[in-house]
């Protein structure tokens, strides 16, 4: 049966994946997002479900003051002796760490530091000797590039071995996103090279010994789209699966840049593909290393899951697995029960372009073609400000909102394009509740609101590109955000958000 990359649409990059006899579960990075690292469920592969978060806690997930971008880059999940393992780094707080669970959707441990092991993307790979070794790319900012590895005590996290540079990779830039996985005897190493652009690529090595000497398949990569004309662009960052009848797949990041100066605004997403091994015992991912749009999985046969109508009506008194925070939010700001039925925010002093816990909820945005609506309750003071905002970070966002400035309440549409910022539309307004909606297609953001009459105003539009990778910067995807700010001061007033719609 067919199946549709990606597998997972929108801003879940870095993926991997671990096995516990019929049942698969993959988790990727969120970098300032709070709670981070998605763990999903899957039984064949195309379908996932999220089934929670690893970093639930702010011990576990310490981002005051993160950047952009910061916090947590790329996970490693692993499952031995009946217990799972996600180890990853925190480059904006103490580096690398893992926790683990019994469970997948959690509990999951306070973090086990990793004080002795720097760099980025580590990963565990458990020998069925009951060694287990952890890998990773980079020194340090002066030590040469490469990947490097050590055996550990899993128990406290303290390295067992000196730390040994064990392959530099085909010698391209960036050697990253390294796994070790034992095969008919071979202990093969894929990493990433040419770093998470439209270079990006996957090699790989192989040994009889665990620490080498690699040596590079004469046929890499095994997977890039390096000047290939295709929707699909930047593929890289893999991990390698078994599935139930023996056949082999890959997960990996790419990103679908749109126009003739191509720009990507969902992010880097989940893809799969099928892995073919030569005569020789080299894998291949794909055709020839390149992956489609529409790809066969034979194992296939359950229809993967189009319809896509979500509304949050806030009735629960927890908000559901897609909402994220900005770092670690401010409790106080947040309630679903102030307003039974509502979620409240109280806006904090900073505004969604200050790098702090500024008053945010927000969901991915996971379709080119889609529909985001709130229905808004708000009465604001002087400076307060409440909205529905379609976000890359600080310096790149586009906001609809209920604002009162100088003495007046109006609903405004504000652009932020790195330096410019400009209130481009402000329509005067004297109700208190209005519903905010944004309709997105492949280039274009639209505005409107509607009022308490039904009457629907246009506000203006945004281009996609410009909250893109290429020019916003930065390692995340575009949320919905719901939020609310005092500009300058925190709020008085609660923003009250009755219900949120995403359709496509
Ligand atoms: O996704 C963040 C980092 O980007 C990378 N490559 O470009 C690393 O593999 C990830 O840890």
């Amino acid at each position: 049966m067919k199946y549709t990359n990606p597998i997972i649409s929108g801003f879940y990059p870095d993926p991997s994946i671990c096995r516990v006899e019929d049942d698969f579960y993959m988790v990727t990075s969120t970098f300032e997002y709070f709670p981070g690292v998605p763990i999903f469920h899957s039984k064949d592969l195309v379908n996932w479900e999220q089934i929670g978060h690893c970093l639930t806690t702010k011990e576990q997930l310490p981002l005051e003051k993160t950047g952009s971008s910061g916090g947590i880059f790329a996970p490693t999940i692993r499952y031995h002796n009946e217990r799972f393992y996600m180890i990853t780094t925190n480059v904006s707080h103490r580096g690398n760490f893992f926790v683990w669970a019994e469970k997948p959707e959690g509990p999951w441990s306070d973090p086990v530091w990793l004080n002795e092991w720097p760099g980025i993307d580590p990963s565990l790979f458990f020998d069925s000797d009951g060694t287990v070794y952890i890998t990773g790319a980079r020194e340090g900012v002066h030590a040469p590039h490469g990947i490097y590895q050590a055996t550990l005590d899993i128990e406290t996290g303290k390295l067992l071995s000196d730390r040994q540079l064990i392959w530099e990779g085909t010698g391209a830039a960036e050697p990253e996103g390294p796994h070790v996985y034992k095969i008919n005897g071979y202990y093969y190493l894929l990493i990433s090279e040419g770093g998470t652009e439209y270079g990006h690529m996957v090699v790989a090595a192989r040994s009889k010994n665990p620490f080498g000497p690699f040596e590079s398949y004469e046929g890499n990569p095994i997977l890039s789209h390096r000047s290939l004309k295709s929707p699909i662009q930047g593929t890289g960052h893999s991990d390698l699966i078994q599935f139930t009848d023996g056949s082999w797949w890959a997960v990996f990041l790419a990103y679908r840049p749109i126009g003739y100066f191509p720009k990507h605004h969902l992010g880097r997403e989940t893809f799969l593909a099928p892995v073919q091994w030569t005569e020789d015992g080299w894998p291949i991912f794909g055709d020839k290393g390149k992956v489609t749009v529409e790809m066969e999985a034979p194992h296939l046969d359950t229809l993967q899951s189009t319809y896509w109508e979500e509304t949050d009506s806030f009735e629960k008194d927890s908000l559901g697995m897609k909402w994220n925070y900005r770092r670690n939010p401010i409790e106080s700001n947040y309630s679903l029960t102030k307003k039974e039925g509502w979620l409240s925010l109280k806006g904090a002093a900073v505004t969604l372009s200050e790098p702090e816990a500024h008053t945010f909820v927000g969901r991915r945005q996971e379709h080119f073609d889609c529909a985001v609506s709130t229905l808004l309750s708000f009465n604001p003071d002087e400076g307060e400000e409440a909205g529905l905002t379609v976000y890359a970070n600080e310096q790149y966002h586009y906001d609809v909102a209920l604002i009162k400035d100088n003495g007046q309440k109006s609903v405004i549409f504000r652009k932020t394009v790195g330096s410019l910022c400009l209130i481009e539309k402000r329509i005067p307004y004297t109700g208190e509740e209005l519903i905010l909606k944004v309709k997105a297609d492949e280039t274009t953001y639209t505005f409107s609101f509607t009022d308490s009459s039904g009457k629907t105003t246009d506000l203006g539009i945004g281009e996609c590109g410009f909250l893109s990778k290429e020019v916003a910067g930065g390692f995340t995807g575009v949320y919905f955000g719901l939020y609310a700010t005092g500009n300058g001061k925190e709020s008085a007033n609660d923003a009250s958000f009755d219900w949120f719609k995403y359709s496509i």
